[in-house]
């Protein structure tokens, strides 16, 4: 805890940018979340700010941090005199990973009160009222412009409503080792991404990097299957192959697929398919699809597809090979019902009901397989909320799961990967504001090659480029 504490106190005085004179108001509950505050608190106490913990549950407070507090001159106040309308700093030790349920009036009021005052914002560990398993946010939760948190990204600070409470989050390491490793909801970092991305060594050869094959827009709106064959090009310059109506505007856009304007089967050997962007729901789409799924390759099922597949989920229920849907909230509820406040929980019901792998998009992707296991995304921009943008992710997943067939990579870790790659190169993209899907694709090679470049765990390159 007193790690904790002076992590906490540390990115405080950061944050404030001084410590002397500073009003510090501490909303304190009766767990250890209550205590990292007043511990802290003390420190800035020392420091010279002025600090007023406001206690909700004064028996129980944590005695060691009151003790703490007392001991550097801070002083407690009562709820009705906590001071909220004149803090320069607010911490929320109200509660934390040990919070249930929405917030109680009393912390609720404080939490209002907070919001409405002039002070910094700063949440200890997890903003209170936000759920730390699913960011699920019941009625009211601290609004935290900053919450600094304890060794692990909880689920809740990057999923849901909690995304948004949460504020710019800061990270303490206080010692409990890869538990994120170990935990059932992962997170990847760019080290991660980079070393699950094979890169191609002089050994290989298109074949061997996994080739992937692309049914996607339509003769009207070629759009999406450029889009989509742009970005598997973009990701693995190994083979791509292209079947469907947009065939004439894919050629011309990428002369370096191979385009048939035939059917899935007239394609040629793939190690994968992506079925679904702009491809309509007609007669010819849903035969189109099922000669896809009825094959035992790996599948990307996206946006029309998806449509399709609501009708018939046994499709991909008496596959074998894995699948990956990608849907967005209102695709996915055609298909599984509302999503509802848990993404986490909805993506792993979906994925074991239908024994196939969920990437659910939105503003924290989650990406869950039908054993449970799951991934929260870390990456990403308000700016890839725009057209095509969806199509580009398809087009990088398929070729990950294309060379997935051949590294043995599980489709869980390829749809994982494929949602940070495409948040970097959203990010990337967006640096100079509002982005086009095509700006994505062209900043594909960029973005792998920066993750590449990413510090690994011991402070080295995770991957060095190609490997010779
Ligand atoms: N684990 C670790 O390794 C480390 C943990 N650390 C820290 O410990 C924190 C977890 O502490 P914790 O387990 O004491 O629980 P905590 O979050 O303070 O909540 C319990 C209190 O909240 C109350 N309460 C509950 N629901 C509520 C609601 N809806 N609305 C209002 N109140 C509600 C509940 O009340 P009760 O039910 O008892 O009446 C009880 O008083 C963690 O977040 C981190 O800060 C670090 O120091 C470093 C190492
Ligand atoms: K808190």
């Amino acid at each position: 805890m007193q790690r904790a504490a002076t992590g906490l106190a540390t990115h405080c005085l950061a944050l404030a940018g001084r410590a002397h004179g500073l009003r510090v108001t501490l909303l304190v509950g009766a767990g250890d979340n209550g205590g990292d505050a007043l511990l802290a608190g003390a420190l800035l106490a020392r420091r010279g700010a002025r600090v007023t913990a406001v206690l909700l549950a004064p028996d129980r407070a944590h005695p060691g941090g009151l003790a703490a507090l007392r001991g550097a001159g801070g002083r407690l106040a009562d709820l009705a005199d906590a001071g909220l309308d004149r803090a320069d700093l607010v911490l929320d030790g109200i509660v934390g990973i040990g919070g249930r349920g929405g917030l109680r009036p009393a912390a609720a009021e404080l939490a209002r009160a907070a919001a409405a005052g002039p002070g910094l914002l700063v949440a200890v560990d997890l903003p209170s009222g936000v759920d730390a398993d699913t960011g699920a946010v019941d009625g009211e939760a601290f609004a935290a412009q900053h919450t600094v948190t304890f060794g692990t990204r909880t689920p809740g600070l990057v999923v849901g409503a909690g995304r948004r409470h949460t504020g710019r989050l800061h990270l303490v390491d206080i010692g409990l080792g890869p538990h994120l490793a170990a935990a059932a909801t992962r997170q990847l970092t760019d080290a991660d991404a980079a070393d699950r991305i094979e890169a191609p060594s002089a050994a290989s050869d298109k074949y061997t990097q996994g080739v992937v094959g692309i049914v996607a827009g339509s003769a009207t709106y070629p759009g999406a299957g450029v889009l989509c064959t742009g970005a598997a090009l973009h990701t693995r310059p190994g083979l791509v192959r292209y079947a469907g109506t947009a065939a004439d505007g894919v050629r011309a856009a990428w002369p370096e697929a191979i385009v048939t304007a035939g059917r899935p089967g007239d394609a040629g050997r793939v190690q994968s398919w992506v079925v679904g962007p702009g491809v309509g729901t007609d007669d010819e789409a849903r035969s189109v699809l099922a000669e896809v799924l009825d094959t035992d390759l790996p599948v990307v099922v996206d946006a029309d597809a998806l449509t399709m597949l609501a009708d018939d989920p046994d499709l991909v229920r008496a596959r074998t090979a894995p699948t990956v849907l990608t849907p967005h909230d209102r695709e996915f509820a055609r298909i599984a019902g509302d999503v509802g406040p848990d993404r986490l929980a909805a993506a792993r019901r979906a994925a074991a009901d239908l024994g196939c792998t969920v990437l659910l998009k939105g503003s924290a992707t989650v990406v869950a397989d039908a054993d449970g296991s799951a991934f929260v995304n870390g990456t990403g921009t308000p700016y890839l909320a725009t057209a095509g943008t969806g199509d580009v992710l398809a087009g990088v997943l398929g070729a990950l799961l294309a060379s997935a067939a051949v590294t043995g990579l599980p489709a869980v870790e390829a749809a994982a990967v494929a949602a940070h790659v495409h948040g970097r190169a959203g990010e990337l993209a967006a640096a100079r504001g509002p982005l086009l899907a095509g700006d994505l694709v062209r900043l594909l090679p960029e973005t792998l090659h920066r993750l590449r470049e990413a510090p690994g765990p011991h402070g080295v390159p995770a991957a060095r480029g190609p490997a010779q």
